[in-house]
């Protein structure tokens, strides 16, 4: 391989320092620990490993940890009824309700009744329109990683020609939302994108996030470009034995790597950023609830 590995897992390390320090400053002096909600309603495995992971990290980086595990028959009523407490807790800055919630529950209902100013998801219409007009934002957390990874390996990226391929609202609109204030030039593909391979030739910034295993190979790749990887597949790996898995990416990361000038691997590059910028979020919306200074480095 000839390009540069983004190291996601240690750029994280660095982050969640960062954000323990924050933490230590605020509790020594003003004696304020921030808090963190994280709601899960069902059991999905992977969703329950994540849930984990996050409560794990964030008592690591000294916050205060609430996980609420809710059965999956939860009404969409006792769902609001715990946000509403939840916004009226002095003690908690930031809330997270795990995704997807079952079919019964109104997802765009619930990410509304978060208070905005404690959506550290970024997901409620409020932060959406103020990151779509420029303004100051709570910023969703994968889009937010992979900025911070783009502006330490490219510095400025003016003039860049970015493609982001996919248009979710928890990823590829965020992120052409954050690449068109870096003042890129952005296009964001789909599913009904015509000859999505020459589209992609096109980029120096490269963003995939569909959740195709290895769709995207090294030769729709420009040569030199940043690759940033978000998807999160797991496949079949009989090599590992049976019945084994493993995560791969959207792209295929042999090829790419013979191509790309920089490139994040799957694991190891957004995820672990994911759940640090998640942290970075709650610090952020904590200094924002008591007035005081923002942390710096850790927004977008
Ligand atoms: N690393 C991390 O922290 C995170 C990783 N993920 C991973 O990122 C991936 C994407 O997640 P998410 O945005 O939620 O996914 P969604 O399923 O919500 O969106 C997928 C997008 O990909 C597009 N798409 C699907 N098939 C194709 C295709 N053949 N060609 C071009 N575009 C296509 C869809 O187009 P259309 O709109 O036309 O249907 C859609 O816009 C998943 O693998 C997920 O697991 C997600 C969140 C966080
Ligand atoms: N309200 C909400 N907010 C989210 O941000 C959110 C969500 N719901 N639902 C699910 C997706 C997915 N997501 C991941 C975050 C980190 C890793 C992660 O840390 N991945 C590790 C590997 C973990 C493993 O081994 O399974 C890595 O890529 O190295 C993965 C996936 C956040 N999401």
């Amino acid at each position: 391989m000839s390009a540069t590995l983004i190291d996601g897992k240690d750029f994280a390390a660095t982050i969640r320092e960062k954000v323990a320090g924050h933490v230590r400053h605020l509790h020594e002096e003003h004696g304020i620990t921030p808090g963190l909600a994280v709601v899960l309603v069902g059991e999905d495995p992977a969703s329950q490993v994540y849930v984990r992971n996050k409560g794990a990290q964030t008592k690591e980086v000294g916050m205060a940890s609430f996980e609420h595990r809710l059965p999956a028959e939860t009404s969409e009523a006792e769902l609001l009824a715990l946000i509403d407490r939840l916004n009226g807790a002095p003690a908690v800055h930031g809330i997270l309700v795990q995704l997807p919630l079952p079919d019964h529950i109104d997802a765009a209902k619930v990410i509304n009744a978060i208070d905005p100013a404690k959506d550290v998801d970024g997901f409620h219409i409020s932060n959406v329109g103020l990151l779509a007009t420029g303004q100051k934002a709570m910023v969703p957390c994968t889009p937010l990683g992979c900025l911070m990874m783009l502006r330490d390996r490219l510095g400025d990226l003016s003039g860049l020609d970015a493609v982001v391929v996919g248009r979710s609202n928890i990823v590829g609109k965020p992120m052409a939302h954050l690449l068109l204030g870096e003042n890129c030039t952005v296009t964001v593909a789909h599913s009904r994108t015509r000859d999505l391979a020459q589209v992609c030739r096109r980029a120096d910034i490269l963003v995939a996030a569909v959740g195709r295993p290895q769709m995207i190979p090294g030769d729709w790749i420009k040569p030199g470009a940043t690759v940033i990887d978000v998807g999160i597949n797991r496949i079949p790996a009989p090599e590992r034995g049976e019945g084994k898995t493993r995560l791969v990416g959207d792209v295929d990361f042999d090829s790419a790597a013979e191509v790309a000038g920089a490139i994040t691997p799957v694991p190891g590059g957004v995820g672990p950023m994911t759940i640090a910028c998640l942290l970075a979020n709650t610090v952020t919306a904590c200094c924002r609830a008591h007035g005081l200074a923002e942390p710096e480095g850790l927004t977008a």
